[in-house]
C-alpha cells in the first residue's frame, strides 16, 4: 500500500475532540484508519517569510506536518479569495463576493507555497489527496515542479452550474487547474452534473462516463459523498456528559421536548431563517408553547470577513426577539449559545433531542446531519429535519426535507416531527442509519482511494 499524503488548508488537532467544521472530522476520521501524512496551515500568521520546510509532529499513525502563513497571505488566500470570493460563489451567493485583484496573486501564491512544502517530505511511491476549495491549482504547481505521483481532489462545498463559475474572476483557468488532477471528487451528483456541463460547453471536452479525456490523459471525475465513523459516534452519544444528563432529567420531567441545531455561523446555514421558522411554530401551533424549545449552538468562524459580522448580530437580534415575544418566567424558547462544543457532548445533546433541525440555505454535505442520526437510539429516536439544499438530502431521503426558504413549510414540519408515532420514527430511523453505515467514512475513503490508486470508479448509487 502506498503512502498516502494529505493536504488541505485546516488541518485538525487530532488530540482534541472540539473541531468546528467538517473537513476536518471528515479527514480526521478517514487518515486515523489508514494513516499516512497531513499537511496544512498551523492556523499561525506571521509577519515574515519562513523557509518552506514544515513542522512535523507525529499522532499515532498520522505525522502532521504544518506551515504558517504570512499575515498578507491570510488576508489575500484564506479571507480573501478562498472566503471572499469562492466560498460564497460556490454556495451560489453572488451578492456577497468582494473581490480585490491581490487576493488572486495571493491565492497563487499560497498554493505555490504549499508545493515548495510538500516537495520537502514527499517520496516517489506516495499518493496525494487534496482537499477543498482553497488548493485547486495545487496540482498544476506540483507538476511545474515535476512531481509525477498521482494526484486527487476532492471538493467539500458545492460546485456551482456554469452561469454562476462565470462569476469567478479567472474561472476558466480555475477549472482547467481543477482538471490537472488525476481524480476529481465531488460530495453530490448535481455537482459533477455541473462540472459536466462546465468542461463540455465552456472548455469543449468530453465526459464519457465518468471520465475526461484530456490530450494523452484520462481524469476520473466521481461522486463520493463524505460519510462519519457511524458506531464511534452513537457510542460518544450513549456514553454522554454529565451536565448533559442532567440537564435531559430535568427536560423529561417537565415533558419537555428540544429541536436542536448545530452549526458554524455562516451565512449558507441559513440560520435566521431557522429561527423565524421556529417563532412561526409557536405562532401557529400556540399549543406547543411551553412544551418545547430549540437549543441553537452557533460556532464563531471567519469573523473578520464582513458577512460573518452582519449575520451574528442579526442572529442575536433574532433569538431576542422570539425569547422577547413568547418567553414566560419558567421557559425559555430559544436557547443560542456562540461558542465551540466538544463532539462527545454534541452527540449526548443530539440523542437527547426530539428534532434535529438542519437546514442550510446551500451546504456541500452537513456532517451534523449523519451525526444526529448516528446519535440516535432505535427504541425511541428523534426526526432529522433537513434543507433540500444540504449535500446530504441526496442521500438521507427519509428524513423530513424542507424548504429552507419557507418558513411557514419549515414550521409545519417541525410540528409534524414533534408529533411523529413512534412506528413511523423507527422506521425511517432504520432506514436513515442503513445509508450513513452504507457510506460512511471508511466507504469514502476507500472508494476515493481505489479511483486513485487502481483507476477503477463504479459511480455510487446515491
Ligand atoms: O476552515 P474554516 O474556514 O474554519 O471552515 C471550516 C470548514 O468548512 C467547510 O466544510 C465543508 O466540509 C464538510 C465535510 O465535507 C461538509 O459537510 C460541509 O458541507 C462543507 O461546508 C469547508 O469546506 C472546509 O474547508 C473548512 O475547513
Ligand atoms: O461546536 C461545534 C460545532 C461543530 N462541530 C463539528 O463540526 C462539524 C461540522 O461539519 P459540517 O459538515 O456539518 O459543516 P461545516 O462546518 O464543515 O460547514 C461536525 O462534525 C460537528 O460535529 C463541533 O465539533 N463542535
Amino acid at each position: 500500500m502506498n503512502r498516502l499524503v494529505i493536504v488541505s488548508n485546516r488541518v485538525a488537532d487530532l488530540s482534541s475532540s472540539a473541531q468546528a467544521g467538517g473537513l476536518a472530522v471528515g479527514v480526521g476520521d478517514a487518515l486515523r484508519q489508514r494513516g499516512g501524512v497531513w499537511l496544512g496551515w498551523d492556523g499561525q500568521t506571521l509577519k515574515y517569510e519562513e523557509p518552506p520546510e514544515p513542522r512535523i509532529r507525529k499522532i499515532g499513525p498520522v505525522t502532521q506536518a504544518t506551515i504558517p502563513l504570512t499575515q498578507q497571505d491570510y488576508e489575500e488566500f484564506y479571507l480573501g479569495f478562498s472566503n471572499s470570493v469562492l466560498w460564497p460563489l460556490f454556495h451560489y451567493r453572488l451578492d456577497l463576493v468582494d473581490y480585490k485583484s491581490d487576493f488572486l496573486d495571493g491565492y497563487r501564491r499560497v498554493n505555490g507555497k504549499f508545493a515548495d512544502a510538500l516537495l520537502t517530505v514527499l517520496q516517489p511511491d506516495d499518493v496525494i489527496w487534496i482537499h477543498d476549495y482553497h488548493l485547486i491549482p495545487l496540482a498544476s504547481e506540483l507538476r511545474q515542479r515535476g512531481c509525477t505521483q498521482r494526484i486527487g481532489f476532492f471538493l467539500h462545498i458545492p460546485f456551482p452550474p456554469p452561469e454562476i463559475m462565470a462569476a469567478v474572476p479567472k474561472h476558466r483557468w480555475l477549472v482547467e487547474s481543477l482538471l490537472d488532477f488525476d481524480v476529481i471528487g465531488f460530495q453530490t451528483n448535481t455537482d459533477l452534473g455541473n462540472l459536466q456541463h462546465y468542461v463540455e460547453d465552456q472548455l469543449g471536452y468530453q465526459m464519457n462516463g465518468n471520465r475526461i479525456k484530456i490530450d494523452d490523459r484520462e481524469v476520473i471525475a466521481g461522486c463520493f459523498p463524505i460519510g462519519i465513523d457511524v458506531d464511534a459516534f452513537n457510542q460518544m452519544a450513549q456514553q454522554g456528559n454529565e451536565e448533559v444528563q442532567i440537564e435531559m432529567h430535568r427536560r423529561r420531567v417537565l415533558g419537555r421536548q428540544q429541536i436542536i441545531g448545530v452549526d458554524r455561523l455562516d451565512y449558507t446555514k441559513g440560520l435566521p431563517d431557522r429561527l423565524r421558522a421556529f417563532g412561526r411554530l409557536l405562532e401557529l401551533f400556540p399549543e406547543l408553547r411551553k412544551n418545547v424549545a430549540l437549543m441553537q449552538i452557533a460556532t464563531p468562524t471567519r469573523e473578520e470577513v464582513e458577512a460573518y459580522v452582519e449575520i451574528r448580530k442579526e442572529l442575536e437580534a433574532l433569538s431576542g426577539a422570539i425569547n422577547g415575544r413568547f418567553a414566560d418566567f419558567n421557559w425559555t424558547p430559544v436557547r443560542y449559545m456562540y461558542g465551540t462544543v466538544p463532539r462527545d457532548a454534541l452527540a449526548a445533546l443530539f440523542r437527547a433531542s426530539q428534532v434535529g433541525f438542519v437546514t442550510p440555505l446551500r451546504d456541500g454535505m452537513n456532517l451534523v446531519a449523519k451525526e444526529y442520526v448516528a446519535a440516535q437510539s432505535i427504541d425511541n429516536p428523534g426526526v432529522l429535519v433537513l434543507s433540500k439544499f444540504a449535500g446530504a438530502a441526496e442521500e438521507l431521503r427519509e428524513a423530513l426535507i424542507v424548504n429552507p426558504y419557507d418558513s411557514d413549510d419549515m414550521a409545519r414540519t417541525l410540528c409534524h416531527a414533534l408529533t411523529m408515532p413512534l412506528g413511523e420514527r423507527q422506521e425511517r430511523q432504520q432506514a436513515l442509519i442503513d445509508r450513513i453505515r452504507k457510506k460512511d467514512a471508511r466507504w469514502w475513503l476507500n472508494t476515493f482511494m481505489d479511483a486513485l490508486e487502481n483507476n477503477q470508479y463504479t459511480p455510487a448509487n446515491c
